[in-house]
C-alpha cells in the first residue's frame, strides 16, 4: 500500500498544496517551521482521523480559516482508495472513503496501517500511564476490530459507572443493583481487554528487545513489562473490594483503565535512570516493534513516517532503517529533515526510487 497523492487545504500552515508522491521514499526538507511535520501529520490524519501532535481539531485549521480538508489517494491491492478527512468549525469531523462517509471512525482504523516515529514519542516515557495505554491500544486496534469495540464499550460503561457514583454522592443514596450491573459489564469487557493486552505483550516484547539490541548494538538490560492489578485478582473482585473507595472518590479506581507499562533499564525506570541516548533508542525500538508487529498481523506493510529522525539517531543508524526498503516489500517511507544533503545522501545510498520535496 502507498500514498500516491496528498492534497491539503487550510491544514495548519498550508493554504492549498498537492504532493505527487513517490511509491517508495519521500523526503520533506526545509528549515525549521516550514511545515514538514505538518505534512506527516496530515498523512497520520488520513489513517487515524486525528492529529498525532495536536488533539484539538480546531487548532489544525489554518489560522483565520474555518475549515480544513486533507485528501489522499492510496494504491492498495492494485485499487485506488480515496480517503478524505474534513473538519469545519462547529461541525463534526468527516472521514470519507471513496466518497462515502463513515458512520463510525472506528470502522476506518486499521484500513491504512501506519506508524510514526517522532521526537514527540518521548511523551511515552515522560507522561502518565494514559499515553502508554493509548500506545498499546493503538497497536492492537490497528489489526483487531473486536478489541477496539470492547475498549469503546468498556469506556462507555466506565463513564456511566462514574456518573452513577457521582449521583450517589450528590443524592446521598446507594443502589447496589444498578452498580452491580455496571460491575458485571466492566468485569466482562475488562477481562477480555486484559487478556488481549497480555497476549499482545507476549509477542510484542521479544520483537521490541530484538529491535533495541539492533539499534543500540548492545542489550543494555532494557525491559518492558505489563503492569495491571488484574495480573493478581479478577476484575469482579477488585471492583467489589474498591466500592467504599470508589464511593468516596466518586470514580472507578480499579480496572484496565489503570493499567500501565513499566519501561526499565537494569530494573530501574528508564525515565529516571536512562541516558538521553538510551531513552531515544528505547523509543525507536518501541516504534519499530510496532511496525513489525502490525506488518505481521495486518499482512500489509505499514506506511512509515520518520519525523526528524536524525534527532534520535546518527546517519549510519538512519541509513540502516532506510535500508529496510531494500528488503522485500518494506512499503512507503516519509522522512522529514532540515538538512537536504544529509537526507539525500542517506536515501541515495540504497537503490530505490525517491522524491525530495523542498518546502
Ligand atoms: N493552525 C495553524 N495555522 C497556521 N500555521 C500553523 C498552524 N499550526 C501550526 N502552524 C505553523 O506550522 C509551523 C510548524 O510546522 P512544522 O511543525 O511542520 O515545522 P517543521 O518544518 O517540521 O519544523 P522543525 O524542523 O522545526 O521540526 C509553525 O510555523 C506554526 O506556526
Amino acid at each position: 500500500m502507498f500514498l500516491k497523492r496528498l492534497s491539503l487545504v487550510n491544514y495548519k500552515n498550508f493554504d492549498a498544496q498537492t504532493f505527487e508522491l513517490d511509491p517508495v521514499i519521500n523526503c520533506l526538507v526545509g528549515s525549521n517551521g516550514v511545515g514538514k511535520t505538518n505534512v506527516l501529520d496530515a498523512i497520520y490524519h488520513l489513517a487515524f482521523g486525528k492529529s498525532y501532535f495536536n488533539p484539538v481539531t480546531t487548532q489544525n485549521i489554518r489560522h483565520g480559516e474555518d475549515f480544513f480538508v486533507v485528501e489522499g489517494e492510496f494504491s492498495k491491492k492494485e485499487r485506488t482508495e480515496k480517503i478524505l478527512c474534513s473538519f469545519k468549525k462547529g461541525s463534526k469531523k468527516i472521514i470519507k472513503r471513496n466518497g462515502k462517509a463513515y458512520d463510525k471512525f472506528a470502522e476506518h482504523i486499521g484500513f491504512l496501517p501506519l506508524v510514526i516515529i517522532s521526537p514527540a514519542d518521548r511523551d511515552l516515557i515522560i507522561e502518565g500511564s494514559d499515553t502508554r495505554r493509548k500506545f498499546v491500544d493503538g497497536v492492537i486496534s490497528q489489526s483487531d476490530k473486536v478489541y477496539l469495540d470492547h475498549l469503546l464499550r468498556y469506556n462507555k460503561v466506565l463513564t456511566q459507572r462514574n456518573s452513577l457514583l457521582k449521583y450517589f454522592a450528590a443524592n446521598r443514596t446507594f443502589d447496589q443493583t444498578t452498580l452491580g450491573i455496571y460491575n458485571e459489564q466492566l468485569a466482562e469487557l475488562g477481562t477480555l481487554i486484559f487478556k488481549k493486552r497480555q497476549e499482545f505483550l507476549e509477542s510484542f516484547i521479544p520483537i521490541f528487545k530484538a529491535q533495541y539490541q539492533k539499534i543500540a548494538e548492545k542489550e543494555e538490560g532494557v525491559a518492558l513489562a505489563y503492569q495491571s492489578k488484574l495480573l493478581e485478582t479478577g476484575l469482579d473482585t477488585l471492583l467489589e473490594q474498591a466500592i467504599d473507595k470508589d464511593r468516596a472518590l466518586q470514580y472507578t479506581s480499579v480496572g484496565i483503565h489503570k493499567d500501565d507499562l513499566d519501561f526499565t533499564i537494569n530494573d530501574y525506570p528508564i525515565k529516571k535512570f536512562g541516558s538521553q541516548g538510551q531513552q531515544k533508542s528505547f523509543l525507536i525500538a518501541l516504534k519499530l516493534a510496532q511496525f513489525y508487529f502490525i506488518k505481521q498481523q495486518a499482512k500489509t506493510t505499514p506506511i512509515l513516517l520518520l519525523d526528524d529522525i536524525f534527532d534520535k539517531l546518527d546517519e549510519n543508524r538512519v541509513a540502516s532503517i532506510v535500508a529496510l526498503v531494500d528488503h522485500d516489500n518494506f512499503g512507503q517511507l516519509f522522512i522529514s529533515d532540515t538538512h537536504a544533503d544529509r537526507t539525500e545522501k542517506v536515501v541515495k545510498s540504497i537503490n530505490q526510487s525517491y522524491k525530495i520535496f523542498n518546502l
